[in-house]
């Protein structure tokens, strides 16, 4: 017979993979109605055996009190930000540039598609979340942990016990999700997002992480800040590994061996950009190899390593705003 603390484990390691497969797969494995059973089922016991809970608990995720405000967080490295290119002769530059400096090592990059939502850095100490906090200006950040917790498709625990590890992903929202909360703000007579970049932003910066929990925000994690207990070569690997520790990671990369396969890459997620469900402002376009990225450093302000190829802005379908012609 299971001890309630032995069921209470068995039921958050079983809700914990529905939560992977229904927020990050998008291939859920049981109905809602199974799901709600054993989530209700945890619930209940955790309540019965509070101290039962622990922070890892999928009921855990909808923090308790209101802050009064955020808490700055200092990034162990800082978040570095990205020059961009807007054309084929930048890109062209960047690649030669980069070559110039590597001499005629051979230089692979990784592709990904450019998330428009709000960068943040996860911390995780033996598997389990400790914290999130928002860029800021790359050295400080905001401490914002009770609210993207509440993320489904941010892990409060990874598959394997790793002693730390941190990471930096986009949380974003996806533009159903946007659309349907402008319409609610106007509904409300409230005012309205610009965009799902700005919605993410003001979504993840609530002093109440309830009213985060009632939006429907995404997340694509891209890049390891700092990792123990593992050894990592490639921008590949490490997106592969990501996806290994149970982090939603953007499927659409791309490994390119020479500048024309990226100029291929650009070109047709260009064209492709209306079909997913999140906004996309461009491509970041990453040196694959990590020992490279070393030998070429940073400015103060970004890798020499990547560089982010910005679509030319879309033309804004021209709202047509009845005149009232008295
Ligand atoms: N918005 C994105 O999707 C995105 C942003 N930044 C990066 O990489 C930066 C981080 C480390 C230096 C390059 N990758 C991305 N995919």
């Amino acid at each position: 017979m299971e001890t309630p603390r032995e069921r209470a484990e068995k039921l958050r390691e079983e809700i914990r993979k529905h939560d992977y497969h229904y927020y990050v797969l998008d291939q859920p494995l049981i109905s809602d109605a199974e799901y709600d059973r054993l989530f209700r089922e945890l619930v209940e016991l955790e309540q019965a055996y509070p101290d039962l809970v622990t922070p890892d608990s999928p009921t855990q995720r909808v923090g308790g009190e209101v802050l009064k405000g955020f808490t700055p967080v200092q990034h162990r490295v800082p978040l570095l930000s990205l020059d961009n290119a807007f054309n084929e002769r930048e890109l062209r530059d960047f690649n030669r540039r980069l070559k110039e400096r590597l001499g005629d090592e051979a230089v692979a990059y990784v592709c990904e598609l450019k998330i428009d939502g709000v960068s943040i850095a996860l911390v995780y100490q033996d598997g389990v979340l400790m914290s999130g906090a928002t860029r800021g200006d790359g050295i400080v950040g905001e401490d914002v942990t009770a609210n993207i917790r509440t993320i489904k498709s941010l892990p409060l625990r990874l598959t394997y016990p790793l002693p730390r590890v941190e990471v930096r992903g986009e949380v974003y929202m996806p533009k159903e999700a946007f659309a349907r909360l402008n319409r609610e703000r106007e509904d409300r007579g409230e005012k309205t997002f610009a965009n799902p970049r700005n919605a993410a932003a003001g979504s993840i910066r609530q002093l109440d992480p309830k009213v985060t929990a009632g939006r429907t925000l995404g997340l694509l994690v891209y890049d390891i800040l700092h990792l123990e207990g593992k050894e990592i070569d490639s921008q590949r690997e490490t997106l592969e590994f990501l996806s290994e520790l149970g982090f939603p990671v953007d499927r659409n990369f791309r490994w390119c061996a020479s500048l024309d396969e990226v100029l291929e890459y650009c070109e047709e997620w260009q064209g492709r950009r209306h079909e997913l469900p999140y906004e996309i402002d461009g491509v970041v376009v990453k040196l694959n190899s990590l020992p490279a990225r070393q030998l070429l450093g940073a400015t103060a302000k970004s890798p020499r390593w990547a560089i982010a190829y910005k679509f030319p802005a879309e033309e804004k379908e021209t709202k047509i705003v009845a005149i009232e012609l008295n």
